[in-house]
């Protein structure tokens, strides 16, 4: 059923996965692969409903931010990852499901029961988590992207979605240290994505 691969890249705010997956995207292509680039949360209507959240995360219970999430995953899944992957394409996507067990982990819901909400979506043939401290993140986000950090990018609280990432033990996740050059992050990447290929057989890594 499932003939393509999917690729999420995963990490705190500000660790460079928007930069990051693009290159990607532009790598692959280059190579011959028919690539779709996605994003979580999406641009639907659950998640045009969770970006109000950025500026007031208090109006809705942890409870109903998980389940807004959850909601905009069954779409994305159902609408364009299930069928590019059926269609033997690469889906690059910026966050999936080790997202929400991260970042709602830490607004107080139980990581494990976060994992078990979201066993309908395909897991991921490889999760590349860009790691970095959460200090120097909030500061690109701030200096470099010109931006006042919203509600889900305070210092604290990404410090505590960092530890739930680093806990993560799954086979898929490679870590990719997101300090240094914009190529040499994004170099780091491919060696993981063309290993990939390469162990896959997938028609354009050869
Ligand atoms: N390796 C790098 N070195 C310096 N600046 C970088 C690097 N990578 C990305 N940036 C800059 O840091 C800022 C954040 O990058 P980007 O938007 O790609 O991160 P992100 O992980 O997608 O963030 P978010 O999760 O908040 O959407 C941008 O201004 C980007 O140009
Ligand atoms: C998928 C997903 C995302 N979030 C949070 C993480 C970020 O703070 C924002 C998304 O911002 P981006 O700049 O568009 O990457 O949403 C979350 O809390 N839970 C999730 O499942």
């Amino acid at each position: 059923m499932k003939q393509g691969l999917l690729i999420a890249l995963e990490g705190i705010d500000g660790t460079g996965k928007s930069t990051q997956i693009k290159l990607l995207a532009d790598y692959l292509r280059q190579k011959g692969c028919e690539v779709v680039v996605t994003r979580e949360p999406t641009d639907g209507p659950w998640g045009r409903r969770i970006r109000e959240l950025y500026k007031d995360r208090s109006s809705c219970t942890p409870e109903e931010e998980l389940e807004m999430f959850i909601n905009d995953r069954r779409d994305h899944v159902r609408e364009v990852i299930e069928p590019a992957l059926a269609s033997g394409k690469i889906v690059l996507t910026d966050r999936y499901y080790f997202s929400t067990a991260a970042y709602q982990g830490a607004a107080g819901m139980d990581v494990d029961h976060i994992f078990a909400c979201n066993r309908f979506a395909p897991q991921p043939d490889l999760v590349i988590l860009l790691s970095m401290d959460p200090g120097t993140s909030i500061r690109r986000i701030a200096e470099i992207r010109g931006e006042k950090p919203n509600d889900f990018e305070q210092v604290d609280q990404l410090r505590q979605v960092a530890a739930i990432f680093d806990s993560f033990n799954h086979p898929c996740i490679c870590r990719v240290p997101a300090e240094g050059s914009v190529s040499l992050v994004q170099e780091r990447i491919r060696k993981h994505v063309d290993t990939l290929l390469r162990e896959r057989n997938y028609p354009c890594g050869q």
